[in-house]
């Protein structure tokens, strides 16, 4: 195994931050904290915490991984701040938070540290992660040194493909395309299912092939080197059946204009988070 990666203190352990936890722990993860009212079920030599206020007091993590909802993380970035003025000094704060800037982060933490400097790295990664083919974009705050961009690339290239992106404005961007995105995907595959049964394929049959399709399809697309487009030429025949319902999902008002939509939909409702 490659080398362990440090002690983290991971702030919130639902969807993302357990998918995220379950796949740094089997890449050997030094003794870390977890906070979180219902997560009981990690081993030794980790630990889960039910408040920041029961943060081992000589436990001092590499990086703070920010995994609650935007909406809360007003209270525990003060209380954090407050309690371990010294962990928001000496570790890089690892936000996964959609819509909250690095600035926005920082005030937070300074309510009750005013003369820190905290470094912050915006990462945005998605549900994948948890089977180690995650997608994430990460963007570093400007008190963030080398070696700490080196940290966060490693934990999350430990759970999939990493791109660093600037200025900040474009982690909205890659929440839109690929923090969301698997949501996409599972709802073609949703979608693919309810049409085939309404078409007349029994429910077993039409969940099967619809599964298939939407695994199979990424995993050729993940093994080959060919981009997408061609990988969709090989299926469409001139003049086939293919080529008849592409003519409608890629009409310019159809997929093409809906997915921007959504995309666009997907942005705004980030600066929303971030206000
Ligand atoms: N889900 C996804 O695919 C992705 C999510 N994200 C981001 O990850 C973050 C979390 O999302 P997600 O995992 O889906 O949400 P979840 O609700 O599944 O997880 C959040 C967890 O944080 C816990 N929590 C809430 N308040 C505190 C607190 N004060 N201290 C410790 N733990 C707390 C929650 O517990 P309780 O239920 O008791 O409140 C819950 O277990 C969000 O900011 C989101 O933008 C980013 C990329 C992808
Ligand atoms: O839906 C959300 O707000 C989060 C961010 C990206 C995926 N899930």
């Amino acid at each position: 195994m490659s080398e362990p990666l440090p002690s983290l203190l991971l702030v919130g352990c639902g969807q993302m931050g357990g998918a995220l936890l379950n796949a740094w722990i089997a890449h050997g993860l030094e003794p870390s904290v977890v906070i979180d009212r219902h997560r009981e079920d990690l081993s030794s030599p980790h630990q889960v915490v039910r408040a920041l206020t029961d943060i081992p007091a000589d436990f001092h993590p590499a990086a703070v991984i920010l995994a609650v909802k935007p909406q809360k993380a007003r209270p525990v970035l003060e209380e954090l701040a407050r309690l371990r003025p010294d962990i928001v000094t000496d570790a890089v704060i690892v936000s996964v938070m959609a819509g909250l800037s690095t600035s926005t982060i920082s005030a937070f933490l300074k309510t009750n540290a005013p003369t820190a400097r905290p470094a912050v790295v915006r990462a945005m990664p998605n549900t994948p992660s948890a089977i180690g083919r995650g997608a994430t974009g990460l963007f570093a705050g400007n008190a963030v040194t080398p070696a700490q961009k080196t940290l966060c690339d490693r934990l999350l290239s430990a759970v999939g493909a990493t791109a660093w992106v600037h200025p900040e404005e474009q982690i909205d961007i890659v929440t839109a395309v690929s923090g969301s995105g698997p949501a996409y995907v599972f709802l073609l595959a949703e979608l693919l299912e309810k049409t085939a049964v309404s078409m007349g394929l029994a429910p077993d049959t039409a969940r099967l092939l619809a599964r298939k399709t939407v695994s199979g399809s990424g995993e050729l697309l993940e093994r080959s080197s060919e981009d997408a487009t061609e990988l969709r030429r090989r299926v469409t025949s001139p003049g086939g059946t293919t080529a008849a319902a592409l003519a409608v999902l890629d009409a310019p008002d159809n997929c093409p204009r809906i997915l921007r939509e959504a995309l666009e939909a997907n942005v705004l409702r980030s600066h929303e988070l971030a206000s």
